[in-house]
């Protein structure tokens, strides 16, 4: 097991980090006394050993120095300052996992000293629940094991998988960004719901089972999603009628649209300040 009798240490418990933390936790892999969470809001420190029962830290530098897997969960602006804090401090021996969106490999290997194994990854917040999307990137330094060290992490907190870091923009994009559309998705078909009729709180509870349904049924089948769809329609029924409805409002188009400016943004964010 690449993580039995490692300690991890988080540091940024907030919406990512904490949501990292409660899923590692969660899902067994990590007992809470390997997990150490360093922040500098002590009251984001105390809700986590709180709910969690994990170790907290307000030093980064006592945590960079306990951990053998060092996870970055700051926001982009603030990853600098934490390496010029903790980046002496490390060793070949640790994993530094970044998961700042746009913080490039190289960038992270230039402000730390000595060469250290660096992994970039692009998780998303459903990792709270273990039905994460994750992808990581090896830097330099990294080999098989830190590999296998992303893997069982982000593999413990849902789907991770190993792509080259150029598409890491793509899939912030596309899995990074994404929970926010299926969210307003959810919200929407909701209002069509209430707006036909049904009470909001079942509305909601219908529009939620459903895109966890279709998911499932996606992830599992092994069908196209224009096969499930067709399943689902009915010649001259209701279905046809909602989707040509879909197709004359460009959804197709606004969700590929969406991806896109959230890949350029990516890039853009990424090229000012971390190359
Ligand atoms: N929110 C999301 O859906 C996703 C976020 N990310 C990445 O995760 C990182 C964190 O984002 P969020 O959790 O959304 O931000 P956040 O603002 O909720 O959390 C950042 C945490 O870092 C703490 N912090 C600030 N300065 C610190 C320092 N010097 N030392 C230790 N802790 C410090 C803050 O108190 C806060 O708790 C970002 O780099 C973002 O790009 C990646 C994928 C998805
Ligand atoms: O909106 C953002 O920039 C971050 C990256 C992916 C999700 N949230």
């Amino acid at each position: 097991m690449p993580l039995s009798g490692l300690k991890i240490g988080l540091i940024g418990g907030g919406a990512m980090g904490g949501a990292l933390a409660a899923g590692l936790v969660s899902s067994g892999r990590v007992p809470p006394a390997a997990m150490l969470v360093s922040d500098v809001a002590p009251e984001r420190l105390r809700r986590l050993e709180q709910e969690l029962k994990v170790r907290t830290l307000q030093d980064n530098r006592l945590l960079a120095q306990e951990a053998d897997i060092v996870l970055l969960a700051v926001k982009p602006d603030v990853v600098l300052s934490v390496l010029q804090q903790i980046g002496s401090l490390l060793r070949p021996s640790q994993t530094l996992i970044s998961i700042a969106a746009g913080v490039t490999l190289s960038f992270l290997e230039q402000n730390i000293p000595q060469p250290v194994p660096v992994v970039r990854v692009m998780p998303n917040t459903p990792c709270l629940v273990g039905e994460g999307a994750s992808a990581y990137a090896l830097g330099r330094n990294a080999g098989p094991r830190d590999a296998a060290r992303a893997a069982a992490i982000f593999s413990a907190v849902g789907r991770a998988v190993q792509v080259r870091e150029e598409l890491l923009d793509s899939v912030t994009g596309l899995s990074g960004s994404g929970p926010a559309y299926v969210y307003l998705l959810i919200e929407a078909l909701a209002d069509g719901g209430v707006r036909m009729g049904l009470p909001r709180d079942v509305a909601l509870a219908l529009a939620a089972q459903t895109v966890l349904g279709a998911a499932r049924m996606v992830l599992t089948q092994g069908a196209h999603p224009a096969e499930l769809k067709d399943r689902v329609v009915t010649p001259g029924g209701t279905t046809a009628a909602g989707l040509l409805v879909l197709e004359e409002q460009g959804v197709r188009a606004a969700l590929i649209r969406a991806v896109e400016a959230a890949t350029l943004r990516s890039r853009e964010l990424s090229r000012a300040k971390f190359t």
